[in-house]
Formats: C-alpha cells, structure tokens, sequence
C-alpha cells in the first residue's frame, strides 16, 4: 500500500457511500483537492446531493442516488472505482433502539452490499467507519455497528485470496457533528437556557473532524486485510465540556440543568476491548489491531486462550487521557465552527 495518501489519491476513482454527511463533505473536498480522477457518492438524499453539487461545482464529483440496502444502486457507484469509503449508517442511538431492524438493515446488511460490491468490482481498498459504541455493545446502534465489523473481518479471514483489503476504523465522537451535543449546548447558551446535561460523570472520547478523517487515511495507507484502526484521543466528562464550552463563548459559569441517562447510553465508551489491547501495535497516533486469523478450530481455540487479556485494561474514555476545562477549551478553539463564533479564541 502507499505510503502517503495524498499521492495515492491523485488520479485514483474513490467511491464514498453517505457521502453527504459531515464525514462525506469533508473527504469530497479533500479528494478533489488531491486531484483525484473522480469522486463516486453514494447517499439517499437528493437535496443534499444538490447541494453538494453547488458547492463544488466539479465535474469530477459524480452523484449517486442510492441506498446500500439496494445492491444495484451500491453495484453502480462503486464501478470502475479505485477505493471505497463505507460511511453510509444509521448512527443515532435513539433511533436504532426504536427501529433496531432498521440498523440491521443500514449497517449490517448494508455493509456486506458494499463490500461485496467493492470486492466483485475489483476495488483495492474499502474503509469501514465504526464507532465506539461498537465495543462491548449495550445499544442496538452498537450492536449493528459491532456485526458490521465482524462482516468485514469475516470477509478479509474467507477470502485470503482477494485483491480488495477491507479494513475498519472505530471513532469515538466527533465534535460539532450534526445532532450531537455541542451545537445543543451551542443553541442553548444563545438562547439563555440551562445547558441540559444528562449525567455530568458521563465521559466521551473526543474528536475532531479532522481527526476523524485522517483516521481514515491513516487506515487507507497502512490496511492489510481484517486490519482495525482507532485514533488515540482524550477523553472529557460532559460536565467539563459544557464548562469549558460556556467560557470559551464567553458566557462563564453556566446554569446546568442535569437530565439523567438516555435510552440505551453508557456512561463510559470504549474505543478497543482488553482483548484487542492484547494483540494492539502502537502506531504513534494510532493503534492498529490485526484480523485475529484462527480458524474454526476449537480444540486450538480452548487451549490456547489468551492469558495475557486478564491482566491489560480496556481502552476506554473512563481510563484514557481526561481533559479538564481549560484543555477542552483549546480543544473545542480548534473546531471551524466555534472559531468562526468569537474572536476571543486563542489559535
Ligand atoms: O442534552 C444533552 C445531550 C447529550 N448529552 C451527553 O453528551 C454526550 C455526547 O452526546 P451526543 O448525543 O453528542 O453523542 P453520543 O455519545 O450519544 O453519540 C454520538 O457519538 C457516537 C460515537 O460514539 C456516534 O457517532 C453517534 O452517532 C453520535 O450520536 C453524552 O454523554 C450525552 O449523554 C448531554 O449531556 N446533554
């Protein structure tokens, strides 16, 4: 695989399903600025895929209207590509507690479509975007995230042959993203309103888009098949979020109003499993976890175990590096849209 992706992308065809989303918008924009031949999007909404064709006015941006639970539509987007990046889901965790068949369907049965489309249509590389919530699963967004990465590494171990790497990389959240909770504590503080804090103990990993999409360069240079990445992020309880969120927008101490849990949340994620500690590579920023090769071979299975997974901590935003109010403050000054909010924020 390539050492850099800048190279690689320039004349390379790379297919992005949801490619509309906040992820999708980001890389688009990246890809064409690295002079990719052209760039596939595949996503459900027409009047984002209007929009998008707006904003980049480029012939070399090629909309598809689709859905990965329709394998045609998923067969025709990834035609003639070079990658595919697989960010099409159902990722709000209330909604999928409500209409768990319906993450089924996006995620997990979606996912296999687009692998096996990618993997028929001879695509070097597909990138699988999970989450956090994937590991030790307590939501059905979790659940079906967590059989989604399972479906890859069961199609990297059944195909050893394949010319198409597929690999997976888990996030853990990332800020301002649409419907998630900064652009709610956003809101409310314009509004004069108590910022609305489920459990103020409750910790998250954080990330920045940014972060987020060089986790999947980063995948896309280094994958070998059934490989999964994560970033290494720090963590913060929500309660320091606000704070901090409040006094870089100048609005000082907040009035908190404390909501309890939500369906289906954790109070801690993790982003890699004990288990998959054991078997981790330090990649500097990134840890990578190989596809665990064993074979259906029980007897092998019961014998040798892993020993060593008694004694290593999972990787969790409860145990990982934890931000205070004034780290978060930097952090959360990094993001465009906050930046954009005030002057006052230190670069
Ligand atoms: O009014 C609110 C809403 C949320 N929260 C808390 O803020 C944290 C972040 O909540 P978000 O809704 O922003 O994010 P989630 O952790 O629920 O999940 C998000 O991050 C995931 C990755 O872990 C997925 O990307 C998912 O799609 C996305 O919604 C949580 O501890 C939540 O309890 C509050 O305190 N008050």
């Amino acid at each position: 695989m390539p050492a850099d992706p800048a190279a690689d992308m320039a004349g390379a065809v790379i297919a992005i399903t949801g490619g509309t989303g906040s992820f999708g918008a980001t890389m688009v924009e990246r890809l064409l600025s690295r002079d990719a031949r052209a760039v596939h999007v595949l996503s459900r909404d027409e009047a984002k895929q209007d929009a998008m064709r707006r904003r980049f006015a480029d012939d070399r941006l090629k909309l598809f209207l689709g859905d990965v639970r329709d394998p045609r539509s998923v067969g025709e987007a990834v035609s003639g590509t070079d990658y595919v990046f697989h960010a099409a889901a159902l990722k709000q965790v209330p909604s999928c507690e409500f209409f768990p068949q319906q993450a089924v369907s996006t995620n997990v049965l979606g996912s296999r479509n687009v692998i096996e489309a990618a993997a028929a249509a001879g695509v070097r590389s597909v990138v699988c975007l999970s989450t956090d919530k994937a590991v030790y699963p307590i939501n059905a967004m979790g659940m079906s995230k967590a059989l989604m990465e399972k479906t890859a590494q069961a199609f990297a171990r059944n195909n050893p042959g394949s010319a198409t790497v597929v690999s997976v990389t888990r996030y853990g959240n990332v800020m301002y993203s649409r419907g998630s909770v900064i652009p709610l504590f956003v809101d409310q503080l314009r509004a004069g309103r108590p910022l609305t804090i489920t459990e103020p103990t409750m910790t998250r990993f954080m990330m920045t888009l940014t972060e987020s999409v060089e986790l999947v360069e980063h995948a896309f240079v280094h994958a070998e098949p059934g490989d999964l990445f994560v970033r290494k992020a720090s963590a913060c309880t929500v309660e320091v979020l606000a704070r901090a969120l409040a006094k870089l927008l100048g609005y000082g101490e907040p009035e908190i109003k404390v909501l309890g849990p939500r369906h289906g949340e954790k109070l801690h994620e993790t982003l890699l499993s004990r288990e998959e500690m054991v078997r981790v590579s330090d990649q500097g920023d990134y840890f990578r976890v190989p596809l665990d090769t064993r074979s259906l071979d029980y007897e092998v299975y019961f014998d040798q175990g892993a020993p060593e997974a008694a004694v290593v901590e999972d990787y969790s935003s409860d145990n990982a590096e934890r931000m205070d109010v004034e780290q978060a403050m930097a952090l959360l000054a990094t993001i465009p849209e906050i930046r954009s909010m005030t002057e006052r924020i230190p670069l």
